[in-house]
């Protein structure tokens, strides 16, 4: 793979680019004005540690591996579809080159639902970790494949400091071993190879072993249905993460209801 761009690489070059406009346009000492204005972040570690698994339900309308998933013309409509049918959090995708979702989205959710909510993108600065807060964001994602050391232990340092809860996401035994280094208490398995777009829903029953106990762990994407929740349950999630399956039903309300009962 020397010297192959891969699609994340592609991504992360688009993220940075917007990144630049927003910084020049939103002075950081704005946001983080704005930060300190905004409710208290909810922690969701108590509702992930409960009882039965907890379901983190995802606004997606579309990815780079399957192109457009659905319209979602009013995201709060969805979030309180999502609550409704009892999920524990609500993650927004907030990338917009290749998700079609945006900081709005997030603030839309916010607004909608009184569940944690979760800020869904590529995080690779202090700013938009600030960017989340100001946005009402309980918790971030940052993925460990695309953080240096230092900058993850940094990031996940600022997010705790501003009350968010981070969520550490990992794809391989490597990256595990740093989330949990750097002191990651919720940790997420993404069966998605950002590198290559593959599914791989054993990458979570493999990976599991690895995490300590008290770690809380979140098994990420290629749900399809209950019996994909059940099997994530039985290999160890406390948390599951579900985006295309939900957005692509038409009763996502019931859909949550059944993947919860289905564990
Ligand atoms: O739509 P799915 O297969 O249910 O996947 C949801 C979620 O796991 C996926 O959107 C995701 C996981 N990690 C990411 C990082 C960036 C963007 C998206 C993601």
């Amino acid at each position: 793979m020397s010297g192959m761009a891969t699609v994340l690489d592609e991504i992360l070059l688009g993220v940075r680019e917007d990144l630049e406009r927003r910084e020049s346009a939103v002075p950081l000492k704005d946001v983080q004005r704005r930060a300190r204005s905004v409710p208290a972040a909810l922690d969701p570690l108590l509702a992930f540690r409960g009882d039965g698994i907890s379901i983190i339900a995802e606004v997606k309308r579309r990815s780079p591996s399957k192109g457009p998933l659905a319209d979602i013309p009013d995201p709060a409509v969805l979030a309180r579809a999502y609550a409704a049918g009892g999920a524990s959090a609500i993650s927004v995708l907030t990338e917009e080159r290749r998700f079609s979702g945006s900081l709005a989205d997030l603030d839309a959710v916010r607004a909608a639902v009184d569940i944690p909510v979760l800020r869904k993108d590529f995080i690779v600065t202090p700013y938009q970790v600030w960017e989340a807060r100001a946005h009402g964001a309980d918790l971030v994602l940052l993925m460990v494949v695309s953080l240096e050391q230092a900058e993850l232990v940094e990031l996940i340092k600022l997010s705790e400091e501003l009350g968010m809860t981070p969520l550490v996401e990992c794809h391989t035994e490597e990256e595990v071993r740093r989330a949990v280094a750097a002191d990651a208490r919720l940790l997420g398995i993404n069966a998605r190879d950002l590198t290559t777009l593959e599914v791989d829903r054993s990458v979570f029953p493999r990976l599991a072993p690895v995490v300590p106990p008290g770690v809380i762990t979140v098994a990420e994407s290629g749900v399809r249905g209950p019996e994909d929740v059940a099997y994530y349950r039985q290999t160890g999630a406390d948390v599951v993460l579900v985006g295309e399956a939900l957005v692509r039903d038409g009763d996502p309300r019931s859909a949550i209801a059944d993947f919860r009962a289905a564990s």
